[in-house]
């Protein structure tokens, strides 16, 4: 990992709009970050999750508002130097991609190599370690397209982490992966923050945003509804408003962490 950045926000954006035609996707949306936290984004489908983490890469610039990534302009910014500052862990990996997954995670080391010079050890170092980190070692000489969906999350995971970035966007980085996997990308995101990067991560599963994220932000049909320490946002009120269902809110009884459950004839708060 790279050493802590500074203090101050790595990612700020400023009343930002988008809009894919007609439809607007971000309404105005204000968000910062900063090195060393772990910011959970969470809405229902279609909020503008994607769409926001698509404009803090860079990957598409914002009709009004502005973007700053580490003091930089994203979508304006040389790839490689956004690279440089920032891994993208993308909701939809890539399959057919005819590389190993050694050979995979050691992309994410292009925007630190000299284009001419082979991998050296500092290289080598990081992808090993990050393989390791992804629990991918016995599969580093298997081709990608012979992977698992979640295997090959666990290789983009890993060729973020290789990248040595002070930002880290996780897009549902946790889709498809099997409960003790789920809960260890959380922990490395968590491990991550802690060694000093920032790392925003959009999650469906509300209890794992719980459980493992400093700070939660609500998006809503393109706004930003509410942001706060999860057992602040997640109240019953708010999840049932925003997510149209309702829920039972309680506390893990271990962590403290609050939990969110549908409200079912056998949910805890249910009334007979
Ligand atoms: N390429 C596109 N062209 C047109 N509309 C799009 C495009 N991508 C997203 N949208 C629309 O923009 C809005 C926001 O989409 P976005 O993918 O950012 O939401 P999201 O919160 O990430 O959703 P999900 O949880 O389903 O992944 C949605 O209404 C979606 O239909």
């Amino acid at each position: 990992m790279t050493a802590p950045f500074p203090d101050g926000d790595l990612i700020e954006v400023r009343q930002a709009s988008f809009r894919y035609g007609d439809a607007l996707a971000l309404d105005r949306v204000s968000f910062t970050a900063r090195a060393g936290e772990l910011v959970g984004l969470v809405g229902p489908n279609g909020a503008g999750k994607s769409t926001l983490v698509r404009l803090v890469a860079g990957l598409a610039a914002p009709h009004e508002g502005s973007v700053r990534l580490a003091g930089l302009d994203p979508s304006r910014a040389a790839r490689r130097e956004v690279a440089r500052v920032c891994a993208l862990v993308p909701q939809e990996p890539p399959v057919h991609w005819p590389f190993t997954v050694r050979e995979a995670v050691m992309m994410g080391r292009a925007p630190r190599q000299n284009f001419f010079a082979a991998a050296g050890p500092l290289d080598r170092g990081a992808v090993e370690g990050a393989l390791q980190a992804c629990e991918l070692l016995h599969l580093a000489d298997r081709r990608l397209d012979a992977l698992s969906g979640g295997e090959r999350r666990r290789v983009f995971f890993a060729r973020a982490l290789a990248q040595e970035p002070r930002v880290l966007l996780l897009d549902e980085a946790t889709a498809f992966l099997d409960l003790a996997h789920q809960v260890a990308a959380m922990r490395m995101a968590e491990v991550a923050a802690r060694a000093g990067l920032c790392v925003v991560a959009v999650l469906h599963d509300l209890n794992l945003a719980a459980a493992s994220c400093d700070r939660l932000v609500v998006l809503s049909r393109g706004r930003v509804v509410a942001e706060g320490a999860p057992r602040e946002v997640l109240t019953e009120a708010r999840v049932e408003a925003v997510w149209g269902l309702p829920v039972w809110r309680g506390e893990n009884g271990a962590t403290g962490d609050p939990v969110v459950l549908p409200r079912g004839p056998t949910s805890p708060g249910a009334s007979s």
